[in-house]
């Protein structure tokens, strides 16, 4: 069977194909999650079976473990772990310092735990999330339930002295029930447009009495790389404060992805 991929699959897919590149043996590997972090763990369980690479996984989510185990890549928890040398991840939008959103998939938690456990994350995206500021996507604040709708008229309130344009807080739903995350809390989307001050806003949300963490990760992304759909992917890391342009060959997706999708 021939699996047509979209363009944007296509792109999700060389960056990924791309991001694993970085990937050596014996490490230890954070395994992001979303669509594009999909297409990753599909491309290092080809590296697993193809070349024998041999690495420990740590998942983000119970989607990615799943999905890990049935690639044939091995997985560990974080504590085994201890330490990860990379940590590769989607995110819902980045700006020109690799500032990002994550969370569109409600797994920011664990991947903010994970990411900074890292020696590296390189983010895998497409060219649609590149912003000028961040704001654009809801942002996504993980809550405990006990409370949760004080914790949403509290969070409100105090967006009226922060730097953003919106200043609504929407509970996640899944279908008729609150959206609850592999941790067993529920995900606030705040619509704030525009982040004047991302640092700051990340600051004052996680002093909230019943905020987990926000989906703001500020200073932790070290690289993206952006995928597109002709094949070409570009590298950005901010460390070297260079930008490399790799060109790749476009792989089509016929039997290894075929049938696959986050
Ligand atoms: O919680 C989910 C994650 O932060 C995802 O990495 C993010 O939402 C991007 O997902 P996708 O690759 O599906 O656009």
């Amino acid at each position: 069977m021939t699996t047509e991929l979209s363009p944007i699959d296509k792109a999700k897919f060389v960056a990924a194909k791309k991001a694993v590149e970085f990937v050596e043996d014996g490490m230890r590997v954070g395994l992001g999650t979303g669509s594009t972090a999909a297409w990753m763990v599909r491309c290092l369980g080809e590296r697993v079976r193809e070349e024998g690479l041999k690495i420990r996984g740590v998942p983000t989510s119970t989607r990615t473990a799943s999905l890990a185990k049935e690639m044939g890549v091995e997985v560990v928890s974080l504590d085994a772990a201890k330490w990860l040398d990379v940590t590769i991840d989607g995110a819902d939008e980045f700006d020109a310092e690799l500032n990002l959103i994550k969370g569109g998939g409600g797994a920011l938690l664990q991947e903010k735990i994970v990411a900074t456990a890292s020696d590296q994350m390189i983010v895998i995206t497409d060219a649609s999330k590149e912003v000028d500021t961040l704001g654009a996507f809801p942002l996504p604040v993980e809550v405990i339930p006990f409370g949760w709708q004080t914790t949403q008229a509290l969070i409100e309130e105090t967006l009226v002295s922060l730097d953003v344009l919106g200043r609504s807080a929407s509970l996640r739903m899944n279908g008729e029930s609150p959206y609850v995350t592999d941790e067993g809390n529920h995900i606030l989307d705040l619509h704030l447009k525009r982040i004047g001050d991302a640092r700051q806003t990340a600051m004052i949300l996680n002093q909230m009495p019943g905020v987990v963490e926000n989906g703001l990760f500020i200073d932790i992304c070290d690289t993206v790389v952006i995928g597109y759909g002709d094949g070409k992917a570009q590298v950005r890391d901010i460390n070297a404060g260079t930008i490399e342009e790799n060109m790749l060959d476009f792989v089509e997706g016929e039997n290894l992805f075929a049938d696959l999708s986050d």
